[in-house]
């Protein structure tokens, strides 16, 4: 099998992100991994690997942090597209308990960005549950299905019901309607999604100087000069000692934007370290198209 073969993905089978990595590479053979550093570790120790998929922000409970260090401390391969995907989540259950009352459960399992994301529901309804922390959302549903004789429920996708023999006890358990997640595919290579301009988003990894007040305003400042639309800015720990950050910065590309470079070199002129992450195309699930073969495609942008 060749490199551009493989997807990896937040797995086991029947994850959010598996049904990501199915959209977006219908026509390539995807593996699961067991956690997100080793979904992004698999590019440069898997040589079948060509891309992975992973999580990286929610539009409930923000930013995945383990995705953002691990790509920032650990991976330098370069993001090559995002993809903005509607997350619904469905409380699962081992069949023989479908009819049981929520009160008679004593386990809630799933992964701590879906827990996070049902926040108002279980604390309205399972309150008096213990929440067990896993890998992934389907790493919950499978732990339940092996476990027949206990009485748990977990948080998933209706695929991770299917895949285990389980039932959807609830679907839909989100606290806000409109939950999206934003997924990053990571790899050596650009994607290609039928774009006529293939860079239409920018990422980069800002270190301010020490003592320079005012740099982060600076900076942003020159972004707001080109009329470049700065869409995400998140800060991290460098992890060197308490108040060092790095600066996560993205932000949009118009088609006939030039004028990045020239901002990349000004910042780079205030003594500002910075490491460009990608620049890369980016789509949202509900403006895909349908196929001759009915697989779901990126629609080109006009
Ligand atoms: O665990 C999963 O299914 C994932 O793909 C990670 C995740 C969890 C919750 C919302 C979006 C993605």
């Amino acid at each position: 099998m060749s490199r551009a073969d493989v997807i990896a993905y937040l797995g086991p089978e029947g994850t959010f992100t598996h049904q990501v990595a199915n959209i977006l590479f219908p026509h390539h053979h995807s593996m699961p991994f067991s956690n997100i550093p080793d979904t992004i570790q698999a590019i440069t120790s898997n040589e079948e690997i060509s891309y992975a998929v992973v999580p990286i922000e929610n539009g409930i409970e923000g930013t995945v942090h383990v995705t953002m260090d691990w790509l920032i401390h650990h991976v330098h391969v370069p993001i090559q597209g995002e993809f903005i995907f509607p997350i619904h989540h469905a409380l699962l259950v081992h069949p023989s308990y479908s009819n049981l009352p929520l009160t008679s459960f004593t386990k809630v399992l799933s992964h701590p960005q879906a827990l996070a994301q049902c926040r108002h529901f279980i604390r309205d309804h399972l309150s008096h549950a213990e929440m067990v922390y896993t890998e992934s959302t389907a790493h919950a549903a499978m732990q339940i299905g092996q476990q027949p004789e206990e009485a748990w429920l977990a948080i998933g996708t209706a695929d991770a019901a299917r895949l285990n023999q389980l039932s959807v006890y609830k679907q839909g358990i989100e606290d806000y309607e409109n939950n999206h997640t934003r997924f990053m595919v990571i790899g050596d290579r650009p994607v290609n999604w039928h774009a006529t301009n293939q860079n239409e988003k920018l990422s980069m990894l800002l270190t301010l100087p020490a003592d320079y007040p005012g740099a982060l305003a600076l900076i942003l400042a020159l972004f707001s000069r080109k009329n470049l639309n700065l869409c995400y800015i998140q800060s991290r720990p460098t992890k060197t000692g308490l108040g060092n950050y790095f600066f996560w910065i993205d932000c949009e590309l118009p088609a006939d934007a030039t004028d990045w470079i020239q901002v990349i070199t000004e910042i780079k002129d205030l003594q500002c370290d910075v490491r460009i992450l990608g620049a890369y195309p980016s789509r949202i699930y509900d403006q895909l198209m349908k196929s001759g073969d009915g697989h779901l495609i990126m629609k080109p942008i006009s």
